[in-house]
């Protein structure tokens, strides 16, 4: 592929898959949020397993972090990353604020089968094997889903329901939508540079992510379980 063709390779690939990009973005569970009927055992569910899942998180950052100081061409990648990193320690205080206030207990959560299946996929991200591009591309496209998702519940005209509003903000203020641009940016720097065979991983992982990114949604809009 001729490099004017990969550019922008990020917006190509949201727009070849747009149905499923879609089915991440404006999943039932957060347009229940957005229009008010959500059911608030829904949302403690996802609580305790996104606290689950953000725990997971961390040592994954870490490893593009380790990526981006071995292979990175551009020194403000680190930088980048390591800001993620730093606010999700915030992050971690506020879930365990957030369950206190909702009575889920953190300490004894059953991890859901989705959930599982999304942390073995990120630790096999993990891999020293796995190409920067790809583990960069992954890590874009889950911080990009929550935030799309998020700020669709802050727009004008959505009923959210005030005791949501915090988690709302917290991905989908202007802030992290800022953080998200950055890691695409640094996405389409690498993934134009990357060979046809890297690129093709790259892409399949964006789908797998979507994927998983949908099945965490169904977990937690589901029945009770
Ligand atoms: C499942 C999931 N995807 C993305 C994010 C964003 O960090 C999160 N906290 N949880």
């Amino acid at each position: 592929m001729d490099p004017v063709e990969k550019n922008g390779v990020i917006d190509r690939w949201v727009k070849k898959h747009l149905v499923l990009y879609t089915g991440a973005t404006r999943h039932p569970f957060i347009l229940s949020i957005r229009d008010g009927t959500i059911d608030f055992s829904s949302f403690k569910r996802w609580l305790g397993q996104d606290y689950i899942f953000v725990r997971e998180f961390v040592p994954f950052s870490a490893s593009v972090l380790l990526k981006a100081s071995k292979n990175s061409d551009d020194n403000s990648d680190m930088e980048v990353i390591l800001s993620g990193l730093a606010s999700l320690s915030d992050e971690i205080s506020w879930f365990k604020q957030e369950a206190a206030k909702w009575d889920v207990p953190l300490s004894d959560v059953i991890v859901h089968k989705s959930n599982q299946n999304y942390c073995r996929f990120l630790e096999s991200l993990m891999l020293p094997a796995v190409e920067y591009s790809v583990v960069f591309t992954a890590l874009w496209a889950i911080e990009t889903v929550y935030q799309e998702s998020f700020s669709h519940c802050l727009e004008d005209g959505s009923k959210t329901p005030p005791e949501l509003l915090e988690a709302c903000q917290r991905w989908g203020s202007e802030g992290f939508g800022e953080f998200c641009c950055s890691l695409k940016k640094i996405a389409n720097r690498c993934l134009e540079k990357a060979p046809d065979e890297e690129l093709k991983k790259a892409e399949v992982t964006f789908l797998r992510v979507l994927e998983l990114e949908i099945e965490f949604w169904d977990m937690s809009h589901g029945g009770p379980k």
